[in-house]
């Protein structure tokens, strides 16, 4: 329990309300403890106030030492923004959080003077506490600051320590991973619905089927390469889909899909970067 603590969410888009919401139903930290704030879009922060009734701040009104962690969860482009918020106000007993994608640790850790800050990369199923995050952990950080954050991070699924160096890649797999699997479905969605099954099935179904499979594997009930096997016999209708996925390129695209993903990440880090210079 993270009781006494409170905490500010420098951002209120989807992701902050994803770790909002699991937090509290974990009770990991009381909703009247959690703060959350942007720069101009008030009917966002009015609608999480109701929802989640937690407390909202615009920009100019916080008082940022009042905190005793903060998450930046703010686009890439917008961190300048945040540097020059945070710097020179707050100190080195604040932890910050930061699931700003492609952002390195050293970037703050020249900006912000000795400043406890770990880097976190969880995706959007923190909503339903499915999240498969990670963390790299800075190098002012104490072990009381990363048990606070696994704390944090437990409460919306799964959370694995990775050295930074592989950051882009874990977004490659797992914080860009949702996409991929939606873009999937809809892709079955579309072929099921003129196949002929009812609409208001598809969805269920298809969903059901990628979560089975998931705890198929989740489960120990085999590799993902002895499973798949297990569904397909030789010469059955599941061979000839396998083959139709590797010959048009679904298996090659996936793996593209990947590596694009995780160049885009590191990218987008070195374009910030030089924009310093
Ligand atoms: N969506 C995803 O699947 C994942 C996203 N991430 C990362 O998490 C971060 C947040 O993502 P997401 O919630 O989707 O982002 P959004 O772009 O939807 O939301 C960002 C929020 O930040 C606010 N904002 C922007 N600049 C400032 C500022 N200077 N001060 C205060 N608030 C500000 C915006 O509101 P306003 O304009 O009113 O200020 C908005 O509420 C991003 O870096 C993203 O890459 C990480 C993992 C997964
Ligand atoms: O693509 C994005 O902007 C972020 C990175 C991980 C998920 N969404």
């Amino acid at each position: 329990m993270l009781n006494n603590q409170k905490i500010l969410f420098i951002g209120a888009g989807p992701m902050s309300e994803a770790i909002i919401s699991g937090i509290i139903q974990s009770s990991v930290i009381p909703a009247q403890q959690i703060y959350v704030q942007n720069r101009s879009n008030t009917a966002r922060l009015k609608e999480l106030q109701k929802k989640y009734q937690i407390h909202v701040y615009n920009e100019k009104d916080v008082h940022l030492t009042e905190f005793n962690i903060i998450v930046l969860a703010v686009q890439p482009k917008n961190i300048e923004e945040i540097i020059n918020q945070l710097k020179n106000t707050i100190h080195t007993n604040q932890l910050i959080l930061s699931i700003i994608t492609s952002m390195n640790i050293d970037y703050f850790e020249e900006r912000l003077m000795k400043q406890p800050i770990i880097r976190v990369m969880p995706n959007t199923s923190s909503m339903v506490c499915e999240s498969a995050t990670a963390m790299a952990v800075g190098k002012y950080t104490n072990n009381h600051h990363i048990e606070m954050s696994k704390m944090i991070f437990r409460s919306i699924g799964e959370v694995y320590t990775i050295a930074e160096k592989h950051m882009d890649i874990f977004t490659g797999i797992a914080g860009s991973g949702p996409a991929y699997f939606y873009a999937l479905m809809e892709q079955m969605e579309s072929v099921a619905i003129e196949g002929g099954l009812p609409k208001q099935q598809v969805r269920s179904i298809v969903a059901q089927t990628i979560l089975g499979a998931a705890r198929m594997v989740l489960g120990n009930n085999g590799s993902p390469e002895t499973l798949r096997k297990n569904v397909a016999a030789p010469n059955g209708p599941t061979e000839a889909g396998l083959v139709a996925l590797e010959s048009f390129g679904g298996l090659k695209a996936i793996k593209e899909a990947v590596k694009n993903t995780t160049k885009r990440s590191i990218e987008i880090n070195e374009e910030i970067e030089k924009s310093y210079i």
